[in-house]
């Protein structure tokens, strides 16, 4: 359903004696989601996250200047057709309650991302799984809590019948129940043959739901690996960062990785992991290495095994 091939994304700016600087956010990223499958963007702050959701949807800030390839259903993405997809056959679920219209209705925000079946009806269903009165339909954003902003942000997208669902980070202020409810609709949708991604720095609920999950770490893809692959020690992950981040999980060690994720400004030449690596060798210092096949994923390590 969704291929990213070779995306990288620079931020173009004016330094204070006026000259241009070019800042690589997002370097030659992979991947692709098919239907039926949630696959979890998982990364730490900064990482790209909400920058990759953007070049897919096409509504990147206008400095940024976006190269490779994005297809979905086969066809190679370009601004028009990403404007004539946006919000009917790809629906985003923004990182950000203030995406909502603050001058319209919040029910009729959500009937009017219908487009198959009856814009009432689904309003309301979508609704009472969140357990929203049916008065809150009236209201506007601004008399909306976080939590409740955010179920209609979910709200919109989920009853709007697109084919490919990105997620940024929907759970924050959510309680527990809806927390659940949201996950759940999501595997709903992949059963009904969507192709969800799910943005999220939360490792955990990722994997509760995740069929596959890509590992961002400065502006790039280090890991593909399967739900699965999380267990026991981690031996069965790849790259030397997705085995940190499993075992920094409360659930396992709680054990923090040394070091901070480099600026996008001050990346190292090679691999970007290597200053916080302990497998890191001279080679990892010169070569950023390229993603490569193993065990039913991806890695981008030259040692990984
Ligand atoms: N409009 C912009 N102009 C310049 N730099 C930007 C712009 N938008 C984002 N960036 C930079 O790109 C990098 C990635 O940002 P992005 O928002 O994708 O991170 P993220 O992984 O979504 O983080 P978070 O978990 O905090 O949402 C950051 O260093 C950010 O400062
Ligand atoms: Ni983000």
């Amino acid at each position: 359903m969704l291929e990213v091939s070779k995306l990288s994304i620079r931020f173009t700016r004016f330094d204070r004696r006026l000259r241009q600087v070019h800042t690589e956010m997002i370097h030659n990223l992979h991947l692709s989601i098919s239907s039926g499958e949630i696959l979890a963007v998982v990364g730490s702050s900064g990482s790209g996250k909400s920058l990759l959701a953007h070049a897919i949807l096409g509504i990147l800030p206008s400095n940024a200047q976006v190269s490779g390839d994005i297809y979905f259903k086969g066809e190679a993405l370009t601004p028009a057709s990403q404007r004539r997809l946006r919000g009917k056959e790809i629906a985003l679920i923004p990182q950000s309650v203030q995406y909502l219209d603050p001058l319209m209705r919040v029910g009729e925000q959500v009937r009017q991302s219908v487009r198959q079946g009856d814009p009432a009806v689904l309003q309301r269903k979508a609704f009472n799984k969140y357990d929203l009165a049916e008065y809150v339909a009236k209201w506007f954003p601004f008399q909306l809590s976080g939590g409740m902003a955010r179920k209609i942000l979910i709200s919109t997208a989920t009853v709007s019948g697109a084919r490919l669902l990105i997620a940024d980070e929907p759970t924050p202020g959510l309680d527990d129940l809806a927390m659940t409810e949201t996950l759940s609709r999501f595997r709903q949708k992949a059963e009904e043959g969507c192709a969800v991604m799910l943005i999220t720095h939360d490792v955990e609920a990722a994997l509760t739901v995740a069929d596959r999950i890509a590992v961002l770490y400065a502006g790039t893809v280090v890991e593909i690996a399967l739900r699965s692959d999380f267990t026991a020690d981690g031996e069965m992950l790849r790259h030397p960062y997705t085995k940190a981040l499993w075992k920094a999980l409360p659930s396992q060690q709680f054990a923090a990785i040394p070091g901070v994720q480099p600026a996008p400004a001050a990346l190292p030449k090679g691999c970007v992991f290597a200053p916080r690596c302990s497998l890191a060798t001279s080679e990892c210092e010169e070569f950023a290495p390229e993603p490569r096949k193993l065990r039913h994923g991806e890695v981008r390590c030259l040692h990984a095994t």
